[in-house]
């Protein structure tokens, strides 16, 4: 197929609450959606997840922005796709900026899965039409209020909570969670706000079971994780250090990590999330499906890789309802007991609301190619 048309969105959804983690709080949610139109007029729809401070990685709505236009919409000019799988390869002169390429390269994907008749999912290989998710809760102000949304949460039936840490948070919260939550399945996020020495620290957490540390140091380092894992008990599992295939090979090889979590935008689109998952595949490593706030585009994106077969940990996939009033998708995504019962339609599997996406509209610009 050949591209017709892009259009780029700057959208604005007021979230219901900031959420805040060891590195910042993100309020207002703004990002791109990006739509691609093929010769016969029909879309496919894709989510930057940039946020507009580069505090998760280096990229933001404007360097996304600016890479899109000047630079990976023109690569795309002429060029024929016979697969999203050659999106990547016609990105390749362009080094990093994933969360730009993922964009449109998830767009390209939905495209062909409805060009094709076939529910995105099944378009990437996957098997599950059911997927067991789990949630993510920020940074509190108490430990009062955390284990308060934590109830609500078990109580909706979320197969595992998913808890900020950062030091001067970390064990004294986990010891309350556990006190309460003796037998839930719980698991941490640092967001790299831990050093090597604080290993001493990390080492007390082993004492609550919990099924998984994620990126206790720094986002670009495998070495040093390696160290910590073989002195804790509990997993170690890494998100801001896997930005390709290579890394997760080379974390898989030095032992930087029991569990990965995988993240579209930020490895750069599904073919790599895909490779990566094979990968841990081939080393009895699970893989689950991280969040980055996603409006619904990009959650639906996450709904499809969620049901390829190594994807056998609880994700950060919650309902559209967890951060929005109104989503942007038709039927919003919902979670009833923990699980989201996957669309079979073609594609992404959910319409575009477009009155909303609209209403949510800061900015848009066309591009013909
Ligand atoms: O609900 C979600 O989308 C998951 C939110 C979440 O945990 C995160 C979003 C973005 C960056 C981080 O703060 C954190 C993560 O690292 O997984
Ligand atoms: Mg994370």
């Amino acid at each position: 197929m050949k591209l017709k048309e892009i259009i780029l969105r700057h959208l604005q959804m007021k979230m219901k609450f900031p959420f805040t983690t060891s590195f910042g709080t993100i309020q207002d949610k703004e990002f791109i959606l990006v739509e691609v139109k093929d010769e016969e007029g029909r879309s496919g729809w894709g989510e930057s997840v940039a946020f507009t401070s580069p505090t998760y990685n280096e990229e933001t709505l404007k360097t996304n922005w600016h890479m899109i236009e000047d630079f990976l919409i023109p690569l795309l000019k002429g060029k024929e796709i016979t697969h999203p799988d050659d999106v990547s390869a016609i990105f390749e002169p362009i080094r990093k900026n994933n969360m730009a390429k993922s964009a449109i390269e998830g767009a390209v994907w939905d495209l062909y899965a409805k060009r094709e008749g076939v529910p995105l999912y099944q378009a990437l290989g996957g098997e599950n039409t059911t997927i067991d998710v789990g949630i993510s809760i920020g940074i509190q102000d108490t430990v009062e209020d955390l284990l308060a949304i934590i109830k609500k949460h078990v109580e909706e039936g979320y197969k595992r909570i998913k808890v900020k840490i950062k030091p001067g948070w970390d064990v004294e919260v986990m010891r309350e969670i556990r006190r309460s939550f003796p037998d839930i399945q719980l698991m941490a996020d640092a967001n790299s706000a831990y050093r090597l020495e604080d290993l001493p620290q990390l080492k007390k957490l082993d004492e609550f079971n919990l099924t998984m540390i994620e990126q206790p140091l720094a986002s670009d380092d495998i070495v040093d994780h390696a160290v910590i894992q073989k002195e804790l008990k509990t997993p170690v599992c890494l998100d801001e250090s896997i930005h390709s295939y290579e890394d997760a090979r080379k974390a898989l090889q030095l032992g930087s990590c029991k569990i990965i979590n995988i993240k579209i935008g930020r490895v750069g689109g599904l073919t790599e999330s895909k490779r990566i998952h094979d990968l841990c595949k081939e080393h009895n490593i699970p893989v689950w499906c991280g969040g980055m706030i996603e409006a619904g585009v990009g959650r639906a994106h996450n709904v499809a890789l969620t049901t390829l077969s190594n994807f056998t940990l609880p994700g950060d996939t919650a309902a559209s309802s967890r951060y929005w009033e109104q989503d942007i998708i038709t039927p919003e995504v919902t979670v009833q007991d923990g699980v989201i019962q996957v669309p079979d339609k073609p594609g992404i599997g959910y319409d575009i609301d477009l009155e909303a996406v609209k209403k949510f509209t800061l900015k848009e610009k066309v591009y013909s190619l």
